[in-house]
């Protein structure tokens, strides 16, 4: 994924410019960007939403959210001032075709015709289609323009497909960025890095030498201010038809040829569509789901997921799924993967069991060796090794281990994965974006267990918020011989 950090000159026309993401995540990235010199003079970032606001009430929230959500480390008054004069805002509704467009085509003429053009839909997804007609009918897509897609990419396929056909309809594939936070994260991309960079992984990377793989992305979180949309989510929508997948991707993907972005994500799609269907009549033995209940965290008493929205739901907070890759490379693996908000502690993380040694040297003393990839907090790997017990009398194994942090060199902090994500959208580079086969691939296999479970043929469990889980999941994986990684003994 070598590619140039020389950006070109851009305009960056954000719609849904007021809301969360924007200043939580997009703003903090581009002055971040523009802070470490990868942001051209002539770069111009474009804010809509539909509020009556002038330029000046804008940058006023602009400079607020910098405040807010920058690290203290990358605070500079002098370049946030700098970014700030980039910045300029449209009062418009993207859905409708009488309203402000003149003043957005004011602003973007003050720019040569061939300026890169990034549109950003930071809003709901049902309104893709008709802001990309707009833009359309007004002239704005030229051939330099792309267009950032944020999830979710739909509620099923029939939902994805047609998102997917109306923006389709305006912009070329080849100018569609579909966003998938997780693969801007530098740590899923290490995923890359320790499997082919390093023989001594690559050479043992397949069901002959692995027992399982688990994926987990735990959360302290509950729903927060976004209720209203998760309520109609849950976590498998949320979490696991998109990131947890594209991580399994990486996990299990044949070696590409090269890091071109087609090359990559030709292997991606050939996992997900590998993906042995689970039908729905396996649906409760392959699956669990929960809902967190009143629980305690830090000490202070937590409500349950009930509680906090205020209405009955029969929507999950927590999902894991076996899965198997139907490849000579997985044959028999189970592959495991799980989310959870209100867990016990927020972590992502891959874990690779590998089989125990054939040598019967050592009986059954000898424990599996396990890789961890800890992709989030305390980003680095762990190697779970057998060593000898220093002791003159006899020969006993105990656990020794090899651990590494996936730090940059420099010291600098980890770059956040809108950074990368949003800066690679104007460099027209889609390596870390999700092309339409895999998002219609993922929902595809996701699919029969969402209609199962939405037809409540698999009872709903219960865990108590700040713990790991319901003790359900704990049976689940028992049956294929296997324990979540907070249960094993090392
Ligand atoms: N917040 C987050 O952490 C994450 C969000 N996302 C996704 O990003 C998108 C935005 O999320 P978030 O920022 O949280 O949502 P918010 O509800 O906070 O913001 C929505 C934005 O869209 C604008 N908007 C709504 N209707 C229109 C319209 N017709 N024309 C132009 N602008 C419009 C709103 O402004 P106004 O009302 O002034 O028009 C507001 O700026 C969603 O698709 C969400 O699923 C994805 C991952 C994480
Ligand atoms: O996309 C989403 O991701 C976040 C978790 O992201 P992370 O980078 O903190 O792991 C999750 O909280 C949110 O519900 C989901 O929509």
């Amino acid at each position: 994924m070598a590619h140039s950090q020389q950006t070109a000159p851009f305009d960056y026309v954000i719609f849904g410019a007021t809301g969360d993401l924007t200043m939580r995540k997009l703003l903090p990235a581009l002055y971040n960007q523009l802070r470490i010199g990868h942001v051209p003079e002539e770069a111009r970032i474009i804010g809509t939403a539909r509020s009556s606001l002038s330029r000046d009430e804008y940058i006023i929230r602009a400079r607020e959210a910098l405040e807010t959500f920058l690290p203290e480390q990358h605070k500079n008054a002098e370049l946030i001032e700098r970014f700030l004069k980039k910045v300029h805002y449209v009062t418009l509704d993207g859905t409708k075709s009488d309203h402000n467009w003149d003043d957005l085509k004011a602003v973007l003429d003050q720019s040569p015709a061939d300026r890169i053009r990034v549109f950003y839909y930071s809003t709901a997804p049902q309104l893709f289609e008709a802001i990309s007609e707009n833009l359309h009918r007004f002239g704005f897509i030229t051939p330099q323009s792309r267009v950032v897609l944020e999830k979710p990419i739909g509620t099923d396929s029939a939902s994805a497909k047609a998102i997917n056909d109306g923006v389709s309809r305006f912009f070329d594939e080849k100018q569609i960025f579909r966003i998938d936070h997780y693969l801007g994260k530098e740590t899923v991309q290490d995923i890359i890095a320790l499997r082919f960079a390093n023989p001594i992984f690559n050479a043992i990377w397949s069901a002959e030498h692995i027992q399982s793989i688990q994926i987990t992305a735990a959360e302290t979180v509950g729903v927060e201010g976004r209720a209203a949309y998760y309520d109609t989510s849950g976590a498998l929508r949320d979490m696991i038809q998109n990131h947890l997948l594209q991580v399994l991707s990486l996990c299990a993907m044949e070696a590409p040829a090269d890091l071109e972005a087609d090359t990559v994500r030709d292997a991606k799609v050939n996992v997900l569509k590998a993906l042995r269907p689970i039908p729905e009549d396996k649906v409760a033995s392959e699956t669990v789901r929960a809902q967190y209940i009143k629980g305690e965290m830090k000490g202070k008493p937590v409500p349950g997921y009930l509680e906090e929205l205020g209405e009955d739901s029969h929507t999950e907070t927590y999902a894991a799924m076996r899965a198997y890759i139907d490849t000579p490379r997985w044959k028999g693996v189970p592959f495991y993967i799980r989310t959870a908000k209100r867990s016990t502690k927020k972590v992502s993380e891959v874990i690779v069991t590998f089989r125990k040694s054939a040598s019967s040297l050592f009986g059954s003393s000898a424990a599996s060796n396990r890789l961890v990839i800890r992709l989030q907090p305390d980003e680095g790997f762990g190697l779970a090794l057998n060593i000898k017990n220093p002791s003159a009398a006899g020969f006993d194994l105990q656990h020794g281990s090899m651990s590494g942090k996936f730090a940059p060199a420099d010291g600098s902090l980890i770059p956040d994965s809108y950074e990368r994500l949003m800066l690679d959208a104007v460099r027209g580079y889609p390596a870390l974006f999700i092309r339409r086969d895999e998002v219609e691939a993922a929902w595809a296999w996701v699919e029969p267990t969402l209609k199962t479970w939405a037809a409540n043929k698999v009872p709903m469990a219960h865990y108590a918020a700040g713990s790991y889980g319901p003790e359900e999941a704990r049976h689940f994986i028992a049956t294929t011989g296997d324990s979540w990684h907070e249960d094993m003994a090392d």
